[in-house]
């Protein structure tokens, strides 16, 4: 159904027109308020059409790249059902609140974490919520979690193009997206549909990152392509996109996330990112 319009105005003008604030023709801000202890620079979602393709892993990796960088870094884990930012990091205690709101945790590194895990009163109790109740909470722990100074909020959504992305693309002020995905069949639509919707929602997207792309013979030195070949290339140049690192299998970062030790990563596979993001 058309709006209603004002003659005369358009709604990229609403500021300056008469009738600003009874146009309906006027674009709504969804956007909600940081809390008042947060001065957050920059804000980057980390987006994936499917889930199990290593989103956690390339949000952490990001993360503790730019604090090595010698920035200060956050992580607001989106991912509701599926929690896995605070174990990552072998962050297990409880967050604290005051009147003015949460205080996230902070992992060894530094980098501050707030995820559901953190509320629940055992780490393995489920998350059974309805989608707005989840998209809520999300919502909350941008509005009332004190993040204080950060330079790069990084959030991790969970897989897919439902409500929490939504949710965070309208209410959260996210600066831009990085795309996951891994070298399988059906890749390119599944990109295709987290690239849209980011698209339809006016974020830009920063670029694509492949995570699984192959794995490295210890012995002989030579990559196998576990996942099949990689289209990566293609599609990115479809869309138009930077690819922004192909990840390998890396055993080391398996474990290193098996020993709950992720402050001490460093992920040499995604260093192009950080020009990026400054
Ligand atoms: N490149 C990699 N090398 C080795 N292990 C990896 C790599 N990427 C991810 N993993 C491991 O695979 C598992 C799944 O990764 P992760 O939790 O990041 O997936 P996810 O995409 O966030 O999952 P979901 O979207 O389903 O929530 C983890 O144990 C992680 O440590």
């Amino acid at each position: 159904m058309a709006e209603e319009q004002n003659s005369g105005c358009s709604p990229e003008s609403c500021s300056s027109c008469a009738h600003a604030g009874s146009c309906s023709s006027a674009k709504k801000d969804l956007k909600a308020p940081a809390n008042p202890y947060s001065q957050v620079k920059k804000v980057i979602g980390v987006v994936s059409g499917k889930g199990g393709v290593g989103k956690s892993m390339v949000t952490a990796s990001l993360a503790r790249m730019m604090v090595q960088q010698g920035y200060s870094v956050g992580i607001l884990d989106a991912d509701i059902t599926g929690p896995s930012i605070p174990k990552m990091y072998g962050v297990h205690g409880s967050a604290v609140g005051s009147e003015a709101g949460m205080f996230p945790c902070v992992a060894k590194d530094g980098t501050k974490i707030m995820s559901v895990n953190l509320l629940l009163e055992h780490e393995s109790d489920p998350v059974i919520w309805r989608g707005p109740v989840i998209a809520g909470v999300v919502t909350q722990f941008w509005t009332d979690v004190m993040w204080g100074d950060l330079d790069f909020l990084f959030v991790d959504m969970p897989p897919g193009t439902g409500d929490v992305p939504l949710t965070v693309f309208q209410s959260l002020p996210v600066d831009g997206v990085v795309i996951v995905t891994s070298p399988q069949d059906l890749v390119q639509m599944i990109v295709e549909k987290a690239y849209n919707m980011a698209k339809k929602m006016n974020i830009p997207v920063l670029g694509l990152v492949e995570n699984y792309s192959y794995l490295e013979c210890p012995d002989c030195g030579k990559k196998i392509s576990v996942f099949g070949e990689s289209h990566i290339d293609e599609i990115a140049e479809k869309l138009g996109v930077e690819v922004l690192g192909k990840m390998p299998i890396d055993p080391k970062l398996a474990e290193i996330v098996e020993q709950e030790k992720f402050y001490e990563a460093d992920n040499q596979y995604l260093k192009n990112i950080i020009d990026k993001f400054n």
